[in-house]
């Protein structure tokens, strides 16, 4: 499903009336008929039905979605205008007028008895404002909302996005209504991913409308979704052996960072690779043998990678089809002549992650790089203390187009790009904002170029299980207990969940 701006969403809009014929009438209706199933799911005929209408074309759809209800019996129905009625848009008047030929007469002022109005609702509909959203609410707006986030006792349903959240960043303008669903319209906005307005948006649905697919064509970004990632999974066929699923070599740990490099070579072992060499400067290979005898393991028996190193494992180097390096090496200079040499002198796919990512700086990459950074990673390696950055997309697809890398950009909503195309991953719980997590998501990718991913679609078939595990062992042990490594040992949970959509 692709991501839209609110940009992208009219031009959709406006093509597929002017393209296809299907008016922005027609969509009106088909928006309101939407809203319509979602209420008859949840409420019935005597249900009190509070719609809270702005003057722009979201009140149009609320307004039209009164009405049907109206129309099919619903008995107890007001609506509340917000702002002058006189200065709305063309289908706002128009869907206003068509509610009164209905005999529709429940309409009441916002005034000092709003609090009653809300405080008995069963449901609230939030037709305020939608995709049109300019600036903070005003003062208007930000007392209605005030109010009904203050005093609702029933649902909240928003119509396609809740007011007051900007439907290009997910940010709260102002304020903003919290709902517990909401239904959009074509398809997902930005500001329905990330955070705040993931989580202002409550359950969200999608009604397609008639707008025609190729339309959307026009966005380059898309969620990840268990239908995506099931395409994507490597094939298993019957007729074949350990060498056809690829050779992971990881270069990780030091004396002070033993446990990362492990927790890599899990992650690649466990999505299905057929041979993981775990190299590491120090010895580790009672724990090793300990997590996962099948890892083929070598410790070069000192505290840290050099330069002098390289020489050692260039025989790894040829052999592997992929390379991870960075998770616990440490951040000396010696380590990052190291991994500047070893990412300048291979070709093969690399997954640079953690301590490596600040030696790869001064280098110019390529598309089969991929760099794993979290939020703090990110504020350092592109230098800035942009507080926005988390929702800034824009800011990291522009980075990849510059360093001519793939970028997995790891946070609540998890940006993956190259800069020509954006996946964003919503799957994943507080569970995985330990340490360790990104190691286990490091080897989890390489697992998956070794058998043949790009490493585009390895990042986001490895975002996506790492998530969706670590969602459902929350569900039995909690956010709070589960480990990477208890997220390494389920990931079959979400690989078998994948298989069966
Ligand atoms: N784009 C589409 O394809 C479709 C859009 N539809 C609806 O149309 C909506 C977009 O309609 P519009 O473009 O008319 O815009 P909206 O109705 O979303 O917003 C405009 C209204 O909000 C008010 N407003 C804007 N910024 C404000 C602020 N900072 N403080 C207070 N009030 C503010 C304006 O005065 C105006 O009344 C969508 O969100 C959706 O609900 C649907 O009819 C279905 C088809
Ligand atoms: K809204």
């Amino acid at each position: 499903m692709h991501v839209l701006t609110s940009t992208e969403m009219k031009e959709i809009d406006k093509k597929t009336s002017t393209d296809f014929g299907i008016t922005e009438e027609v969509l009106m209706e088909q928006a309101a008929m939407a809203i319509v199933g979602e209420i008859q799911k949840d409420f019935n005929k005597n249900s009190h039905l509070l719609f809270m209408v702005g003057t722009g074309n979201n009140g149009g759809d609320a307004l039209a979605a009164a009405r049907i209800l109206h129309n099919e019996g619903y008995e107890n129905i007001e609506v509340c205008i917000i702002g002058d009625e006189n200065k709305g848009s063309r289908l706002f008047k128009k869907q206003l007028n068509t509610l009164k030929q209905f005999g529709f007469l429940d309409f009441f002022e916002f005034n000092v008895d709003f609090k009653n109005h809300v405080s008995t609702a069963d449901c609230i509909i939030d037709g305020l404002i939608g995709i049109g959203l300019n600036g903070n609410t005003n003062d208007l707006i930000k007392g209605v909302i005030d109010i009904i986030n203050t005093f609702k006792r029933g649902k909240v349903l928003s119509v396609d996005i809740p007011s007051g959240i900007n439907a290009n960043t997910g940010e709260i303008m102002g304020n903003a209504i919290l709902a517990d669903k909401t239904i959009t319209f074509g398809s997902v906005k930005l500001g329905h991913i990330f955070f705040p307005g993931r989580e202002y948006s409550g359950t969200i649905k999608v009604a397609p409308l008639s707008f025609p697919k190729s339309l959307f064509n026009i966005s380059h970004r898309e969620l990840v979704t268990p239908e995506m990632v099931k395409k994507l999974l490597p094939k298993r066929p019957k007729f074949s052996q350990k060498y056809d699923y690829g050779n992971v070599l990881i270069l990780a740990g030091s004396s002070e960072f033993p446990g990362a490099s492990i927790l890599s070579a899990i992650g690649a072992q466990k999505v299905g690779a057929g041979l993981v060499k775990l190299i590491t400067p120090t010895p580790l290979s009672s724990y090793v043998l300990n997590h996962e005898p099948g890892i083929i393991y070598k410790s070069l028996m000192k505290d840290k990678f050099s330069l002098k190193d390289f020489d050692l494992i260039s025989k790894e180097l040829k052999k592997a089809s992929v390379i991870v390096i960075g998770p616990g090496l440490g951040r000396s200079d010696e380590t990052m002549q190291f991994v500047r040499n070893v990412v300048e002198y291979s070709r093969v796919p690399i997954v640079v992650d953690a301590d490596a990512l600040y030696a790869v700086d001064s280098l110019s990459l390529r598309k089969n790089i991929v760099l794993t950074p979290h939020v703090g990673e990110m504020k350092r390696i592109v230098r800035t203390d942009e507080i926005n950055i988390r929702q800034n997309y824009e800011y990291t697809e522009k980075f990849a187009k510059h360093k001519r890398a793939t970028i997995v950009f790891k946070d609540a909503t998890t940006i993956i790009t190259n800069g020509e195309r954006t996946y964003f991953n919503i799957t994943g719980n507080t569970a995985l904002a330990k340490g360790g997590s990104g190691d286990l998501l490091t080897g989890i990718i390489a697992g998956l170029v070794s058998q043949g991913l790009d490493v585009m679609e390895a990042s986001i078939v490895a975002s996506y299980l790492s998530g969706r595990t670590a969602e459902i062992i929350s569900d039995e042990i909690t956010e709070y207990y589960a480990t990477p490594l208890d997220i390494a040992k389920n990931l079959y949970k979400a690989i078998s969940e994948v298989l069966n959509v």
